[in-house]
């Protein structure tokens, strides 16, 4: 079944194409990395797919519905979309922060049914956040704050995860973690899709690689069939080894190309 479909997604802005004639498709559950060097779009291509930004040309769709057409609250409960900028001024407790993940359902913070609870308890042990629940949020490190905003939107139990580079502040032991917990949770049938930089994990964790360079998908397959060197020095003009191990396929970067 097919969740998400975005055909032929354009968007321009200071008469330049950000994104051109963008297509994908995402079935239920499997693990796919957005990957592309600084400027290419994925950001941009994201919030299109998304229907928060208007196409130029192309629709989404999210099982077959018109993504832009969705009401908020609907779409909430379908996707659950962790942007890049995230900012929280006020020193509200951790538990606080990740229930807002349970808005869409309802479950507004003071008024948590138990199903509310558990999916908020479940979210925060996933992402190692035991023993934070009662910290004020603005007394957290870089890292720990973006394990509660990861959390928050894995509270909303969303059939559909979109991530923009969320582990970017994360150190390598939870930048794993992460990878872990996403690839565990499409292999329990949610959909994911993250932007990625860190080239090495996106080649040890996705099950699918769409590449980006200059507003286009110029690849989309398996980290097996895309990632290579000459594409690596094409796409991102880095001179890298990528090689199959017994830990999987590994990617040595060796400088700009
Ligand atoms: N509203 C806008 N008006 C003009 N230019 C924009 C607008 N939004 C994005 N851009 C430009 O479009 C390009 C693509 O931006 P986007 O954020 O989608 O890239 P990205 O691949 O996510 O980049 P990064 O890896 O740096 O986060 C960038 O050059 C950006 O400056």
């Amino acid at each position: 079944m097919t969740i998400l479909s975005a055909m032929g997604l354009s968007y321009r802005a200071d008469e330049r194409a950000l994104v051109d004639n963008a297509s994908f498709q995402l079935g239920e559950g499997g693990f796919t990395m957005l990957i592309g060097p600084n400027g290419s779009g994925k950001t941009t291509l994201l919030r299109l797919a998304l229907g928060l930004l208007r196409p130029a040309a192309g629709r989404a769709l999210l099982c077959g519905k018109d993504m832009s057409a969705l009401p908020a609250a609907a779409r909430a409960r379908s996707v659950a979309y962790l942007p890049q900028g995230r900012s929280l001024a006020w020193p509200q407790p951790v538990r606080d922060v990740v229930a807002l993940g349970r808005f869409a359902h309802g479950g507004a913070v003071g008024q948590l049914a138990a199903a509310d609870r558990q999916a908020i308890e479940m979210a925060m042990q996933d992402c190692g956040l035991t023993g934070f629940e009662n910290r004020a949020v603005d007394t957290l490190s870089g890292g720990e704050l973006a394990r509660v905003h990861i959390a928050r939107a894995l509270a909303g139990q969303a059939p559909l995860l979109m991530a923009d580079e969320p582990i970017a502040a994360l150190d390598p032991h939870y930048q794993h973690d992460v990878m872990q917990l996403f690839r565990t949770l499409s292999r329990s049938g949610r959909t994911v899709l993250s932007v990625v930089h860190d080239l090495g994990l996106a080649a040890l964790y996705a099950d699918r690689l769409i590449w980006m360079q200059g507003g286009r998908i110029v690849a989309d397959g398996s980290p097996a069939d895309t990632m290579t060197a000459a594409r690596l020095r094409d796409v991102f003009g880095v001179s890298a080894e990528v090689r199959q191990t017994a830990h999987g396929l590994q990617v040595d970067i060796h400088g700009a190309a």
